[in-house]
């Protein structure tokens, strides 16, 4: 049975409803033996460190509210969580403890680190008893009795025992993260974001197979997300990348996190608490996974240089400190960066031996493959230059470049040197559905289309698929040989393979082709975009389905910033999706949209005049692959409702296919049976055409297959696909066989309409079409 730790940190205990999350996550994610590593509700651990500065600067007002403000919060988790009972209980409880810190801080005997730990067991105790109250057998523990350390040293076999004898296989343990105890019993800390150190350690000693780190990102990204809304997502990132950010004291992990895991098969993951359905990022050892580039900010640090430094030194200070301290050597010196509140703690500490070189100092790292830093410190100099910010220090080593800066990296000047220092190094995996007409020609044009987005953007087509069979390599399928290794190396699969293959992609981006005309496949995009593709439809499913189903995808899509392109679904590659777009963004409104939107019955309706049956064009047509797989999909103008629904939407209105009425371009009864079946029953489609064609003659005009999209001024929208007699000198008369026309009336456009018109259908354009979603994708992700 595999056993878990998974660590919530304050972040995901922020309030009473992220408590409910978490328990929702525990109680779909944990069994009994499963242990949970918990730190300080939301930014209780700030507090009580503010707590402790005023005790120690004698300021007994700003103590006494300071633990007020302590107290409101705790008061207010437990009323929200909790019955009468147990509320009561866990009230007098929380009032017993506050009383106890009051009258230590009366008497001088206050103790940092024990004040500071009681954030960890207030998370610890509110969620054990939050998940017994929902019937899921859980115990709070307190990690003072399981981690011991001393001079600093965990004694790891002693440790190691107490875990085995406390966690047995009998309940879900809530463990406290960030702190333990001395030989002493006294309380120490593992430094400030420590927690995720202590749910390592315990994975360590409890033989775990796993970690996973919940937190409020849905990952490790290239930056921090929430300074730069583009931030890649990355789906690894190995051991050495993750240890290094957290050496340089980003918060996404604690420096000493990955020490346990080192001679273990222990995996580790950091994941979203917010998003529970977002792929993690794995943290994985070297080798599985290429490095990566990475920015980390620094603020309000100090630049200290030390004469000598004896080994385990720093690790010392930090714990005096309880926080990171990042050292390295430059020009045979050495350097610590220590938190410029705490530089008075470290000059002291370290007694006549060190000196401040700079002070309050702002600045980021840039971390990246060792073949790149020397470029990128170059680039990032110039940018900094551009910027007008001043550096007062630098220093490269072998994976990372640290610039030390005047003026803070505000999210503007990070959003330019992500921009420009990580962006620039991205990779895009493409995978392509359906090999049918359309498709072929697309790979075909593929080879040199790459080539060309290549100078912009690392692109490689990874996966080609059929229905039944795949081609997959995740390092990229020869353009110019794929038909070879389709031969060889295509293999079959079902769904389930490849959402796991694609999950497994290590790419900063990554896009699904669908030019299949299969619903089946649509019905995979919410899974595809869970694995955080990109999508791009010639198919016409995803974008006429269900409007809640519609509507879901499109969120989904939203919240993980992944764009969906499906210009080739309506007039193959003419531009009409950009032409609304234009007009809707640029302040326009459209509203009325009129005009014949499929090829084949333009080709059909254009070219039948009376010489040869209907149906022996329409198999023409089929022949030419102008035609969907099954031509009835066209003649029922179900196709045409698709394209004027996936219109509808680009223009905003909710409708559904239900919503636009219907009038088939066939006898309603041939369209049931098989493709053999219809075949035998042809002449009844050419009378009813013939029928149609003759009553156009009485009119003097011709027969047509179109449709119309109104929008009224009170947003209410009517809409019908069907037979129409136009006038022999209009447009849509005159249409080249196989043309569309798009005729648009807009406020602008009001007594003369833009007109679009142009091949609706064909594989060269189409797949041309296909290819300008590419390129718009590859813009937008630059
Ligand atoms: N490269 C990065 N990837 C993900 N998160 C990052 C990164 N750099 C900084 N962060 C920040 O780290 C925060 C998570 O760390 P922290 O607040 O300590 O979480 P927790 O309370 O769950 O331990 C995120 O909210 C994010 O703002
Ligand atoms: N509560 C401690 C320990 C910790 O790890 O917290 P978090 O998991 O929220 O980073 C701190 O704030 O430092």
């Amino acid at each position: 049975m595999t056993k878990v730790v998974h660590k919530f940190g304050g972040s995901s205990l922020s309030s009473a409803e992220r408590y409910q999350a978490v328990a929702q996550i525990v109680l779909s994610h944990c069994r009994a033996g499963d242990c949970v590593v918990v730190s300080a509700a939301g930014k209780t651990t700030n507090t009580l460190v503010k707590l402790w500065e005023s005790y120690q600067q004698d300021d007994s007002q700003g103590f006494s509210d300071i633990l007020l403000q302590v107290e409101n919060h705790q008061a207010e988790l437990i009323r929200a969580l909790f019955e009468s009972q147990q509320q009561h209980t866990l009230l007098e409880q929380l009032d017993l403890e506050l009383q106890r810190i009051t009258s230590h801080a009366k008497q001088d005997t206050l103790h940092e680190a024990t004040l500071l730990a009681h954030g960890e067991l207030w998370s610890a105790r509110l969620l054990a008893c939050y998940l017994s109250q929902l019937g899921f057998a859980a115990e709070h523990v307190d990690a003072r009795n399981l981690f011991t350390l001393h001079h600093g040293q965990l004694l790891h076999q002693q440790n190691k025992q107490a875990c085995m004898e406390r966690l047995k296989d009998t309940s879900l343990y809530v463990v406290t993260g960030f702190i333990a105890s001395d030989v002493e019993k006294n309380t120490v800390t593992l430094g400030r974001n420590g927690s995720d150190y202590s749910a390592t350690l315990l994975a360590s000693y409890i033989d775990a197979d796993a970690v996973s780190i919940w937190t409020d990102t849905q990952g490790v990204f290239s930056t921090d997300p929430r300074k730069v809304a583009n931030a890649i997502k990355y789906p690894k990132v190995c051991r050495a990348q993750a240890h290094l950010l957290a050496r340089l004291g980003n918060p996404v992990l604690h420096a000493k996190t990955l020490s346990p895991l080192k001679h273990s098969k222990i995996k580790l993951q950091v994941r979203s608490s917010f998003d529970v359905e977002s792929p993690p990022t794995e943290i994985v050892k070297e080798g599985y996974s290429k490095a990566k580039r990475f920015i980390t900010t620094f603020e309000d640090l100090d630049l200290v240089r030390v004469d000598a430094i004896a080994p385990g030194e720093v690790g010392q200070l930090s714990q005096i400190i309880q926080h990171s301290i990042h050292h390295f050597s430059a020009q045979g010196e050495t350097f610590i960066l220590v938190p410029a509140q705490s530089t008075h703690r470290v000059l002291k500490a370290l007694s006549g031996r060190a000196n401040i070189v700079e002070s309050a100092l702002q600045g980021f790292a840039v971390v990246a493959p060792s073949a790149n830093i020397a470029q990128l410190q170059a680039q990032a100099a110039q940018l900094l230059h551009e910027q007008n910010i001043v550096v007062r220090f630098n220093h490269k080593d072998n994976e990372y470049a640290l610039f030390l800066t005047d003026q803070a990296i505000d999210s503007d000047v990070l959003a330019i040197l992500h921009d420009k220092l990580v962006n620039k190094g991205r990779e895009l995996a493409v995978v392509i559905a359906g090999l049918g007409n359309v498709g072929e020609v697309f790979v075909n044009q593929c080879q040199r289309q790459v080539a060309h987005l290549q100078q912009q953007f690392d692109v490689k087509v990874v996966a080609l698929l059929r229905s039944k069979k795949m081609l997959f390599s995740a390092n990229g399928i020869s353009l110019s040989a794929w038909q070879q290794q389709w031969q060889n190396e295509s293999v079959d699969y079902n769904n389930e393979d490849l959402i796991e293959r694609i999950g497994e992609l290590d790419y900063e981006h990554k896009v699904v082709i669908d030019i299949t005309a299969s619903e089946e496949f649509s019905k995979l995009y919410p899974q595809l975009v869970k694995q955080d593709c990109h999508l791009i439809s010639a198919n016409k499913y995803a974008g006429t389905a269900e409007s809640t189903w519609y509507q879901q995808l499109r969120e989904q899509l939203n919240e993980r910033s992944l764009h969906w392109r499906y210009n080739t679904s309506v007039g193959a590659g003419l531009p009409i999706n950009f032409a609304l777009a234009d007009l809707q963004h640029s302040g326009d409104k459209v509203t009325q949209i009129e005009g014949v939107f499929s090829g084949t019955l333009s080709w059909l309706c254009s070219s039948f005049d009376g010489s040869k049956p209907f149906s022996s064009l329409v198999l023409e047509a089929k022949d030419m692959g102008y035609t969907e797989p099954d031509p009835r999909e066209d003649l029922s103008g179900r196709d045409m409702q698709r394209k004027l629904l996936i219109l509808a939407r680009d223009i905003g209105l909710t409708l559904d296919l239900a919503d636009i009425e219907l009038e088939p371009l066939m006898p309603d009864d041939l369209a049931q049976g098989s493709w053999d079946e219809f075949l035998a029953r042809k002449g009844e489609l050419d009378s009813f055409y013939e029928h149609l064609y003759q009553q156009g003659i009485t009119q003097d005009k011709v027969l047509r297959y179109t449709g119309s999209l109104q929008v009224f001024a009170s947003g209410k929208a009517k809409a019908k696909v069907g037979i129409a007699y136009v006038d022999k000198s209009s447009a849509i008369a005159n249409l080249t066989p196989g043309d569309n026309i798009f005729v648009i009336k807009s406020v602008w456009y009001e007594d003369n309409p833009l007109v679009l018109q142009g091949p609706g259908a064909g594989k060269e354009v189409t797949a041309a079409g296909v290819h300008s979603d590419l390129y718009w994708l590859v813009q937008r992700l630059k």
